[in-house]
């Protein structure tokens, strides 16, 4: 049946929910249509069942360093009961999605939604007009085309798994096998991370990275550097993971961790002429595919931007403006930090430590070793390495990179500073709260 709108939208994620009941909220006729969970990747199975996972971690670490410092016994993680716990935030989640969403006002549909010659969409038995289509369709886990892939699991998997195995293996050294890891570690797990090169983590800084890696080592985790798997054979307990070398591993457990793929084929994007690379969709400064009654945000994007939630948020924000006429300049994104919630913390935002070292007639780069100050000290932590980055012909914070269990905060704090264009003096004016992660600020930023 034909069906009528002012704006279509494909994809629930945190990007195609924030476009859609934002325009029906300015008065548009609003659809939208998802083939999944409602509510997309961020809520039902990335960042916030993952931070769930993390807080028991985080609550056994501190533990851990306070052990013979107060406190005798270190708690163990039941995972069964972790789970569960998680579950009571995931499980409501497709349905109030679903529900916030037509209280606004905007129209659902569930099923896969594809293209037509016609420029309209296909969703079951139902043909969507529009005078605007958005594109929010994220993307999915990657599989290395192995011998043996079909044994792979994803991170879908993992935020699921029933019990944890002994053994557990993530093949790809990024923020998933990081954060994972860490998780497994702490659940009591003997856990493997395999890197088909000497970089993981390449888009941090290595230093930091190389400094987090041991703090992992030492909690037990086992780094593979310069491995280039190919094969997973079943065995009778698990999993033989092999190269064309003398590599050779068992696993309980193998996840493959090597990035996300954009969601694209399913649309048959060629029946509108929108154009995209292996990265996702191409767009221009307003968001807006080769097709222009076609706008496209979020993961699905190919952009030199992190794929991370608050940018696809700030994507929608940015093009329900523009539709709705009250922005008429590009995108133009703020500072972006990034983030490895792993144990402990790596984050950085703007100019990088690597970038003012090899350009040291612009940037002022200073590495602060804070491990032995108050706020890191009385918590026992074993680590807290800070470098900061500014220019030097203003003086100004321009970048910075932290290591340590409050790096969440400090980061934060930083990309504040770094957009707001404070100086070093002004902050010296502010008064924080004391002791505090943010009364040590002017120690790092003087
Ligand atoms: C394990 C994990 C942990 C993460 N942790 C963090 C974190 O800590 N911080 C952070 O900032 N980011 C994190 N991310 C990234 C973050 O989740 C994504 O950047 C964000 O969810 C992207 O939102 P989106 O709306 O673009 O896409 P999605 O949330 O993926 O939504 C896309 C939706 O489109 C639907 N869809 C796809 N194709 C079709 C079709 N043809 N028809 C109908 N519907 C379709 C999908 O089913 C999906 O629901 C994490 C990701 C993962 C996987
Ligand atoms: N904290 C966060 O913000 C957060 C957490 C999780 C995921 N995410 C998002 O999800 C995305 C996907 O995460 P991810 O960890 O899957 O991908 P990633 O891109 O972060 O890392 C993939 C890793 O796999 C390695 N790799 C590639 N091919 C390999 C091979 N053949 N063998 C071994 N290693 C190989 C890469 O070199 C890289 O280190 C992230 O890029 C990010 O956008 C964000």
């Amino acid at each position: 049946m034909k069906k009528n709108f002012d704006s279509v939208v494909i994809g629930s994620g945190v990007a195609g929910r924030g476009a859609a009941s934002s325009l029906a909220a300015a008065g548009k006729k609003v659809a939208i249509v998802e083939e999944d969970l409602w509510g997309g990747t961020c809520p039902n199975r990335g960042c916030d069942p993952k931070k769930v996972l993390l807080s028991a971690v985080e609550a056994r670490d501190a533990a851990l360093q306070l052990k013979e410092k107060g406190l005798h016994t270190v708690p163990e993680v039941n995972w069964p009961d972790l789970m569960a716990f998680k579950e009571t935030f995931t499980r409501p989640v497709p349905e109030q999605t679903k529900d916030s969403l037509q209280s606004s006002g905007v129209t659902t549909f569930f099923g896969n939604a594809s293209f037509t010659p016609k420029q309209t969409l296909q969703v079951n038995e139902d043909e969507l007009e529009a005078e605007q289509f958005i594109i929010a369709t994220g993307a999915r886990p990657s599989f290395l085309d192995i011998e043996g892939k079909e044994h792979f699991l994803t991170s879908n998997d993992f935020l699921t798994l029933p019990e944890m195995p002994k053994t557990i293996t993530f093949v790809g050294g990024g923020y998933i096998a990081f954060e994972f890891a860490a998780i497994a570690n702490a659940a009591g797990a003997e856990v493997h991370l395999i890197q088909h090169n000497d970089r993981p983590l390449k888009a941090f800084d290595k230093e930091l990275v190389d400094l987090l890696m041991k703090q992992l080592e030492a909690k037990g985790v086992n780094f593979h550097l310069n491995i280039e798997i190919t094969k997973i054979t079943a065995a009778e307990n698990g999993f033989v993971i092999t190269d064309d070398s003398d590599f050779q591993l068992n696993s309980d457990l193998v996840f493959c961790t090597t990035g996300r793929i954009p969601n694209t084929e399913a649309l048959h994007l060629e029946n509108v002429g929108v154009e995209y690379d292996k990265k996702g969709i191409l767009v221009n400064g307003y968001l807006q595919t080769s097709n222009a009654a076609i706008f496209a945000l979020g993961d699905v994007l190919s952009k030199k931007q992190p794929k991370l939630t608050p940018v696809s948020s700030f994507e929608a924000d940015y093009l329900v403006s523009h539709l709705t006429e009250k922005q008429s300049e590009p995108i133009a994104y703020p500072s972006i930090p990034t983030m490895v919630f792993s144990g402990p913390k790596l984050t950085q935002v703007g100019v990088t430590a690597e970038t003012a070292a090899d350009n040291p007639n612009d940037y002022e780069l200073s590495t602060i070793d804070a491990t032995k100050w108050f706020s890191y000290s009385r918590t026992n932590e074993p680590i807290s390495t800070v470098k900061i980055i500014t220019d030097k012909k203003t003086g100004l914070l321009v970048g910075a990179a932290c290591l340590n269990n409050e790096a969440d905060e400090l980061i934060n704090y930083f990309s504040r500073m770094i957009d707001q264009k404070m100086s070093a003096e002004e902050l010296s004016k502010k008064v924080f709260a004391y002791p505090t992660i943010a009364s040590d600020l002017s120690y790092f930023y003087s």
